[in-house]
């Protein structure tokens, strides 16, 4: 048995070449593969831009920018691989039709978008890695807006360490004030758009530079207003597009689409770049992973008051002598702070 054949992985020997089989002969025929090579020293690094069904999409940009298909190795089996991790890929990276690449190992994420099936439900399932942003769309009316749902998203923005920034659609069709009012404390960066007057241009440039996960619920217009936003990306990108674009994939998988902003807003003679991730299938968030800390942790404010809370104190309104009502009490939190008090308790309620 030639010691190759131990390996678990089928696909290995499409890593070596014959000079690898020179200088190393017969290593201790049972290692695994991962420490007999423990580098892929050859590997180039990938983004993954979405997955379908165990293939992966991921953009590699050394040379040339290419759009790859991928597998996941053995190895991995066990690790999920989600939109938006970088990732490290050998075998037949070139991009060419048909060629597959395999991902042999997930790169350190700065953070992690989860959710789980429901609230009970500890079990936490990735939905994307390494955003740094999650766009709430909602709209004014039709469907009306529904504050429990968006405070639900900004638990999870909170749990992911990620900024939460809200636009409200159709505006044409009712007064977002009244809604806008729940999160006045909250200090959420705010668009509105009207049928026809999508501020397009104030959202591209927020998303500029940044990573920005796209969630609403059915029928908020989320997709017209991606479509708005993604043109100038196809115009950019488009074999991007086409191999990771709506059209192909199943509604329900999450893709990425590269937006940039228009002409005027050049950075060092390149437009202002950013990606967006769409994520079709996601309409709500379970939030049985959450720990309530993190939340609290995301209000410093109110974080630093509530050290003085007894042990295991819930903050919530119904919690024996809550140092955050007695802050309230003797008037030591402003307008602002009071909204933001009754925000972490309505955040707090919503998987409490
Ligand atoms: N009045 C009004 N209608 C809008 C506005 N934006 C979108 N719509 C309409 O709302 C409907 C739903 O829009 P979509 O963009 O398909 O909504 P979606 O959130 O992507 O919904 P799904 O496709 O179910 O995910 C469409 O008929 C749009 O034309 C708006 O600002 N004002
Ligand atoms: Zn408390």
């Amino acid at each position: 048995m030639s010691w190759w054949d131990t390996d678990d992985d089928e696909d290995d020997e499409f890593d070596f070449d014959e000079s690898d089989v020179r200088v190393r002969p017969n290593p201790k025929a049972n290692r695994p593969r991962t420490k007999v090579r423990p580098e892929h020293a050859d590997a180039v690094v990938g983004r993954v831009l979405g997955v379908d069904r165990g293939r992966y999409t991921v953009l590699v940009d050394d040379d040339e920018e290419r759009v790859v298909t991928a597998t996941r190795a053995r190895e991995l089996r066990r690790n999920a691989i989600a939109t938006g991790d970088a990732v490290d890929l050998v075998g037949d990276t070139s991009g060419d039709e048909g060629s597959l690449a395999r991902i042999v190992r997930v790169r350190e994420r700065s953070t992690l978008l989860r959710r789980s099936a429901d609230d009970t439900d500890r079990v936490e399932r990735v939905i994307v890695a390494n955003a740094d942003q999650l766009l709430i769309v909602v709209a004014a009316a039709n469907p009306e807006p529904r504050t429990r749902l968006v405070d639900r998203y900004l638990v999870a923005a909170y749990d992911a360490g990620i900024r939460p920034l809200l636009c409200v659609t159709k505006t044409d069709l009712a007064d977002p004030a009244p809604f806008l009012a729940n999160f006045a404390g909250l200090d959420i960066p705010t668009f509105t758009s009207r049928k026809g007057a999508a501020p397009v241009a104030e959202i591209a440039a927020a998303l500029v530079g940044h990573r920005t996960v796209l969630v609403g619920h059915s029928g908020v217009g989320k997709s017209t207003l991606v479509n708005a936003l993604v043109p100038s990306a196809e115009r950019a990108t488009g074999h991007v597009n086409e191999v990771t674009g709506r059209g192909r994939h199943t509604s329900s998988s999450t893709v990425s689409l590269r937006v940039e902003t228009g002409p005027g807003t050049e950075i060092g003679g390149e437009p202002g770049r950013g990606w967006v991730i769409d994520t079709p299938g996601i309409r709500s968030f379970g939030l049985g992973h959450v720990d309530p800390g993190i939340i609290l942790r995301s209000f410093t404010d109110l974080a630093e008051i509530a050290e003085d809370c007894p042990r295991g104190c819930t903050h919530l309104p119904d919690a024996p002598d809550c140092a955050l009502d007695d802050a309230a009490a003797a008037g030591r939190l402003d307008e602002v702070g009071r909204a933001r008090l009754d925000s972490l308790r309505r955040l707090l309620a919503t998987f409490a």
